[in-house]
This record gives C-alpha cells, structure tokens and sequence, in this order.
C-alpha cells in the first residue's frame, strides 16, 4: 500500500451519481491525489464502489466516522479492512475503549492494515455549536483533548481542522497523522465548513492530508484544479 506522502490530497467524492463519480475518478492518476468515500455515496452505491476504486490503484479512505459499542466498531473496521482501504476512520467521542478495540482488531492486517484515525471536533462546528451540545471547552481545546485520548488509543492520527494542526503537532509529534478537511482555496465558498483554511496554509501548518471536496468536484474544471492545488502544496 503506497505512502508516498507528496501525495496530500485526499478527494471527497460526495456524489449522488455512481458515473459521474467514476467519469471523474478516470481523469485522475492514482501518483497524484488519494480519495474518500463517505456516508452519501457509500449508503448508495456499497462496498462494491469502494472495492472498484480500489481495484483502479487508489487509496481509499472509508469515511463512515464508526460510533457505536466497541465490539461493533471493532468488527466494522475489520469489514472496511477485508475492502482493502487505506483509511478508515471512528468518532474519538465513541471512547477510549471503543478506539483500543478498533485498533486491536486491525493488528491481524500487520502493515496491510488501513491507517485508523479519529475524527476529533467536525470542522463544520464552531464554539456555539460546542455549547449547544453542552462542551464549554473551545474547540481547539476540545480537539487536543480527543486527539490526545485517540493517541492514548493507539491510533494512527485524527481528523480535525488545519487551524489545529500547529498546536496538535507540537503537542502530539511529528508522526500523528493530521488529516484535515475544511480545506478552502483563497475566494472558494466556505459552504457550511466553519473552521477553515487555505491548501498552502494548512500544508504549513502541519496538516498530513488535505480532504477537498468541493472546490475540487464542483469546479468548472476539478482536474485543472486538483492540479493546481498539488503545485501550490509542492
Ligand atoms: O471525516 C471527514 O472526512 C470530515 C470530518 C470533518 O470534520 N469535516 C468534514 O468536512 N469531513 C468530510 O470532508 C469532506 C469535506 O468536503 P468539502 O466541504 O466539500 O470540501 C466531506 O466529505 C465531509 O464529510
């Protein structure tokens, strides 16, 4: 499974069009960009789609952010496993002990094993959603003390947004991969992601991988831009 680092974009591929997906994803060469499957086009189109992108030479992060009973989010990213992702990702708020067990039942897969982050605070929240959900810590705060539990986990890395990845590597190291989504090129609609950050900025701020959906999918041109954010990160 490749780990060529220079290859920081991770493309969301929210389709609702199993073609257009796949019309797209033929443009793109699996040396320049990674991709994501998530909740919308897994729920229509299944394991089938991911095993297809897979089956192209992509690196397949599985987004379905696992929450739930350890013994089920543990069998579940077995499953996301048998698929042959290159991620796989549970919600660090599912607990400590809901993290270990994910973690233990990816250690059969030695180095075949996906990655395992957790998603710390969604980017699309701010401080007054925070509170609404009665946590009165910033969000900043929040996400160093989840990434910090999800380390304690033994996991690979977090979810969280560019704006946090300067403090998280600092305080968490170097090899705790950042992956941060709410990535917004200079002039692009923010849409409902609140705590964002431009390509460049995030690449200086410590981010490992950069989820754009999109700006990317919803340009006039996605390849010419996926190509132009590659060289602006280079
Ligand atoms: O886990 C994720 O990928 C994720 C976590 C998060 O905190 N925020 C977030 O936006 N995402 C995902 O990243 C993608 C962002 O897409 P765009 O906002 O279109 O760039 C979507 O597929 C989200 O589901």
């Amino acid at each position: 499974m490749s780990q060529n680092d220079n290859k920081k974009v991770l493309i969301a591929l929210d389709y609702d069009d199993r073609q257009a997906a796949l019309n797209f994803v033929k443009q793109l060469s699996p040396s320049e960009c990674r991709l994501k499957v998530g909740k919308e086009m897994f729920t229509y189109f299944g394991p089938e789609f991911v095993k297809e992108l897979v089956a192209l030479g992509f690196d397949v992060f599985l987004d379905l952010k696992f929450h739930d009973i350890p013994n089920t989010v543990a069998k579940a990213v077995t499953a996301a496993a048998e698929l042959g992702v290159w991620m796989v990702n549970v919600h660090a708020s599912g607990g400590f002990e809901m993290m270990q067990k994910a973690k233990e039942a990816l250690a059969k897969y030695g180095e075949n094993a996906p990655m395992l982050i957790a998603v710390t605070v969604l980017t699309s929240m701010d401080q007054g959603q925070l509170l609404r959900l009665g946590i009165e810590k910033t969000p900043q705060d929040q996400v160093v003390y989840l990434a910090k539990l999800a380390q304690e986990a033994g996991l690979d890395g977090v979810v969280c947004s560019a704006q946090e990845a300067h403090l998280l590597k600092s305080q968490l190291g170097d090899s705790f991969k950042l992956v941060t989504p709410g990535i917004r090129p200079a002039g692009s609609d923010a849409g409902d992601q609140k705590r964002i950050m431009t390509p460049q900025k995030a690449v200086a701020a410590g981010s490992d991988y950069l989820v754009i959906g999109r700006p990317i999918t919803q340009a006039s041109d996605p390849v010419a831009t996926l190509q132009e954010i590659n060289a602006s990160i280079a």
